[in-house]
C-alpha cells in the first residue's frame, strides 16, 4: 500500500470488534536519523547507519546534505552510508526543507559551516513556524544571517567556522533550537559554552538524545550546570550508528493496543527506547483510568496519540505543558479540540493553552459518521485512526501525510487485521 498505490484521498477505518494482536516492528526514530546524517555528514569518513526511518523528514535532510557535496547511499530500505569531506559545501540553490522541524533548525545552525551563502526555506506550513530565537542566537556571536520577521527562509552568510564563546538561547518554543547549536557547536574554532534562557524547555529529553549523538560521533560536550553545556572544538569523526525505533510511532501501537485490549509486540519494550516519547507508555498503560492531569512537556508528539485516548477514558483529562503545540506541524490544541469536537459536540475544548478532554467511554461501539481534517499533520491523521478503532464512520482526510514519519502506517493498521477502506485520488 505504500510504494505502488496511488494517492489516498481518505481512509475510513472498520471497527474491530475484539483484541488487536500481532506484531509491528515501528519504523527507526526520525529524531536520531536526522541527527545522525547531519553528524555524519560533519565527520570526515564513511558512517553506516542502520535502522535508519526512510520517510519525508529524513529524505529531505539527505537532499540537503547531498545538494552541500555530501554522498549520501541508501543501499536499503532502512540505511543510509554517508562519505564527507567533513565540510559542507555551497548549494547551488536554497535548501528546502518541507516541513520537518528538525531538518529545518538543525541545518540552519550547521550550514554556517559553509564558505558562502546558503538559504534555509521550508513549505508553507514550516514559513509559520518560529525560528527567530535560533538565528537570535546565532547573530549574537557574530554569525552574519537573517530570517523572515522570525520565520523561515533564514539566509546565512557562513565563513566556513562557528566560532567559540557563549551563546545564550531561548528554547521555550521549540528544543530544536538548542539541539541544533549543539551539534554546530562541536565545530567551532574554540569551545562554545551553550547557555538557556528564559522559561524552561519543553521535552529536555531530545537535548538528551542530541547529546548521546554527538558524543556517539567522538564529540566532547557536558552539562556544567542544569542550563549549561560545554563543547569542545573536536568536530566529529565518522561512526556507524544502529538507529533505534521510533517512539512516537510506537505510542498509536501502544495506544491501539490498551483500546482493544490487546497485545501489539513491537520487539522493543518500553523502558529500550532513550527518546522522550516513549514515557507514554507507562500513561497509556493506564487506560482507561488516565490520570485527570497529563503534563505533557516532556512527552509532546505523544499528545495527540494521549488525547484521542482520553476520549474513551473513564474520566476526563487535562493536558498541560503543551503551549508549545500550537506551533508544531499545525496548531495541534487548536486540531485536537476540533476533530474530537467533530466526532461528538463537546468532547474537548481549549482553556488558554491547555486541551481539556471530556471523555466518553460509550463512545466505542457508536456509528458517528465523521470526516476527519489532518492540516497536513501526520500526528492527526495517525492519532485519529484510533479513534476509529472503536467508533464506525471515521473517515481520515489526506492519510498519505503520515509520509513526513510513518509512511508505513497505515500497512501496520492493516497487518493487525484492521479494515481500511481506502479512497483514491488527490487529497481533498
Ligand atoms: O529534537 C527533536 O528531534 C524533536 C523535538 C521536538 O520538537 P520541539 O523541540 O520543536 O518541541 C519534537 O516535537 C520533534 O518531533 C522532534
Ligand atoms: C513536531 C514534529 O516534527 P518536527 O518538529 O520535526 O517537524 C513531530 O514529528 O511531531
Amino acid at each position: 500500500m505504500t510504494d505502488a498505490r496511488p494517492n489516498m484521498k481518505a481512509v475510513t477505518i472498520t471497527p474491530v470488534d475484539g483484541p488487536l494482536y500481532g506484531h509491528v516492528a515501528p519504523p527507526g526514530s526520525k529524531s536520531i536519523t536526522n541527527r545522525v546524517l547531519l553528524l555524519a555528514a560533519l565527520a570526515k569518513g564513511t558512517s553506516r547507519i542502520t535502522g535508519a526511518l526512510k520517510s519525508l523528514d529524513t529524505k529531505l535532510m539527505a537532499e540537503a546534505l547531498r545538494a552541500m557535496g555530501v554522498t549520501v547511499d541508501e543501499p536499503d530500505a532502512t540505511s543510509f552510508v554517508v562519505t564527507s569531506t567533513g565540510r559542507l559545501m555551497p548549494p547551488a540553490g536554497p535548501l528546502y526543507l518541507g516541513n520537518a522541524g528538525t531538518a529545518m533548525r538543525f541545518l540552519t545552525a550547521a550550514v554556517t559551516l559553509v564558505e558562502g551563502t546558503v538559504v534555509v526555506d521550508g513549505d508553507e506550513h514550516m514559513r509559520k513556524r518560529p525560528i527567530g530565537p535560533l538565528v537570535a542566537a546565532l547573530r549574537s556571536v557574530g554569525i552574519d544571517c537573517s530570517d523572515a520577521g522570525g520565520y523561515p527562509p533564514v539566509k546565512v552568510h557562513g565563513t566556513g567556522r562557528f566560532g567559540s564563546g557563549r551563546i545564550e538561547i531561548d528554547g521555550s518554543l521549540s528544543s530544536q533550537y538548542v539541539s541544533a547549536l549543539l551539534m554546530a557547536a562541536a565545530c567551532g574554532s574554540g569551545p562554545v559554552e551553550v547557555a538557556l534562557t528564559g522559561t524552561e524547555i519543553g521535552a529536555r529529553g531530545y537535548v538528551d538524545l542530541t547529546v548521546a549523538a554527538m558524543r556517539s560521533f567522538g564529540a566532547k560536550v557536558e552539562k556544567t550546570d542544569d542550563a549549561t553545556w560545554r563543547i569542545e572544538p573536536t568536530g566529529y569523526r565518522a561512526a556507524d550508528i544502529h538507529v533505534e525505533p521510533d517512539a512516537s510511532a510506537a505510542t498509536y501501537l501502544w495506544a491501539a493496543a490498551v483500546l482493544t485490549g490487546g497485545d501489539i509486540d513491537l520487539g522493543t519494550a518500553p523502558d529500550a527506547f532513550t527518546q522522550p516519547d516513549a514515557k507514554a507508555a507507562a500513561l497509556i498503560a493506564t487506560f482507561p483510568h488516565l490520570p485527570a492531569e497529563i503534563d505533557g512537556s516532556q512527552m509532546q508528539d505523544a499528545v495527540p496519540t494521549l488525547a484521542v485516548l482520553a476520549a474513551f477514558n473513564e474520566t476526563p483529562v487535562r493536558f498541560t505543558g503543551i503551549a508549545n503545540l500550537r506551533v508544531k506541524e499545525c496548531d495541534r490544541i487548536r486540531a485536537l479540540s476540533t476533530e474530537l469536537s467533530r466526532i461528538r459536540p463537546g468532547l474537548a475544548h481549549e482553556e488558554g493553552d491547555d486541551l481539556v478532554v471530556s471523555s466518553d467511554p460509550a463512545l466505542a461501539g457508536q456509528t458517528l459518521p465523521t470526516s476527519i481534517e489532518t492540516y497536513s499533520d501526520h500526528r492527526i491523521a495517525m492519532s485519529f485512526a484510533l479513534a476509529g478503532l472503536k467508533v464506525r464512520g471515521i473517515t481520515i482526510l489526506d492519510p498519505d501525510c503520515t509520509g513526513k514519519t510513518y509512511p508505513a502506517y497505515w500497512d501496520a493498521l492493516a497487518s493487525l487485521g484492521v479494515g481500511l477502506d481506502l479512497s483514491e485520488g488527490a487529497p481533498a
